[in-house]
């Protein structure tokens, strides 16, 4: 497979945290979403991704690029987008450019004014006087505006209501048309993850529980709600693990489809990605 980022046992400890030993390929084309607990890991993770905190890891490359050694290169081809702009609130659109287009070679002026316009935002505004909407819109014309081939937000689109979380996510749609174009998206909303990721890799407590492609949760896995009597039946391979109810037990299986034709009348129901992280945080039996 063609990764656009590739890390191999990525460690970073921190007095009272340690991210453990990830590995992981962000396919290339592929929006990939982030998902955890407060406190998981997810933006250390990224930050150790892209070199703002130091980290030990045996391999990282770009596009097969060595990071360390192409460091300078690759970030032209990155666009970060953070819960927050790091733009001084007394810049307006204007300013930034002139910043912006000294630092990537890829600067396009036109396409700049294009987005600018596409989402009603002023050259000559200050930020300060932009809504936190607004601020978010401004950071998706800069990275389309510079040609950048990997989007990463991280947690960009908390706090913004449904409807600009909505075009955001159209944004995001369209970008990834190019296949060249990748995005990672960490995020607690994981219902706009089920609208758009490809991929989902779930981290809790430093460790990366599972990275599977969003076609597999919604196929391959199914809950339950059934008996002790039950989980006895099933096949121990299909059982994920399960989580006990006042009065009954909840399963996730794997092979869904199997156990659906073996047991016609029993109710499986297709995970969504915030149940999968509760089994997978909470539930007994763990074969993951
Ligand atoms: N500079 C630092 N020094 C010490 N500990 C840190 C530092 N930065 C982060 N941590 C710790 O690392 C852990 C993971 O934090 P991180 O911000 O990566 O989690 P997260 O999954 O992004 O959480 P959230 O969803 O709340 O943003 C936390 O326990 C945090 O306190």
């Amino acid at each position: 497979m063609d990764f656009a980022i590739e890390v191999k046992h990525l460690t970073k400890k921190y007095k009272d945290f340690s991210l453990d030993d990830i590995s992981l390929g962000i396919p290339k084309g592929s929006i990939v979403g982030i998902v955890g607990e407060n406190g998981a890991g997810k933006s250390t993770f990224i930050n150790a991704l892209l070199g703002i905190i130091e980290s030990q890891y045996e391999g990282l490359t770009y596009f097969g690029m060595n990071f360390t050694e192409n460091e300078k290169l690759i970030k032209e081809d990155l666009a970060v987008i953070f819960d927050t702009t790091h733009y001084d609130l007394e810049l307006s659109p204007r300013w930034i450019e002139r910043i912006l287009s000294h630092t990537f070679q890829n600067w396009n002026h036109e396409l700049y004014l294009d987005y600018l316009q596409k989402f009603e935002l002023a050259y000559d505004k200050k930020l300060k006087y932009f809504s936190r909407g607004m601020k978010m819109k401004l950071e998706f014309a800069i990275a389309f505006s510079h040609d950048a081939k990997i989007l990463i937000l991280d947690e960009a689109t908390s706090g913004l209501d449904p409807i600009i979380r909505d075009e955001i996510l159209d944004f995001i749609r369209d970008f990834t048309m190019d296949e060249n174009h990748t995005v990672i998206m960490s995020s607690h909303i994981t219902s706009d993850l089920d609208k758009i990721a490809d991929y989902i890799v779930y981290i809790h407590k430093g460790k990366c529980v599972f990275m599977q492609t969003y076609d597999e949760i919604k196929e391959n896995f199914g809950i339950i709600h059934g008996t002790q009597k039950l989980l006895e039946t099933l096949s121990q391979d299909d059982i994920v693990c399960y989580i006990q109810e006042p009065y009954s037990l909840l399963i996730l299986i794997k092979n869904r489809q199997q156990i659906q034709s073996i047991f016609q009348d029993l109710e499986i129901t297709r995970p969504t990605i915030e149940e999968m992280m509760l089994f997978y945080a909470k539930g007994v039996k763990k074969t993951c």
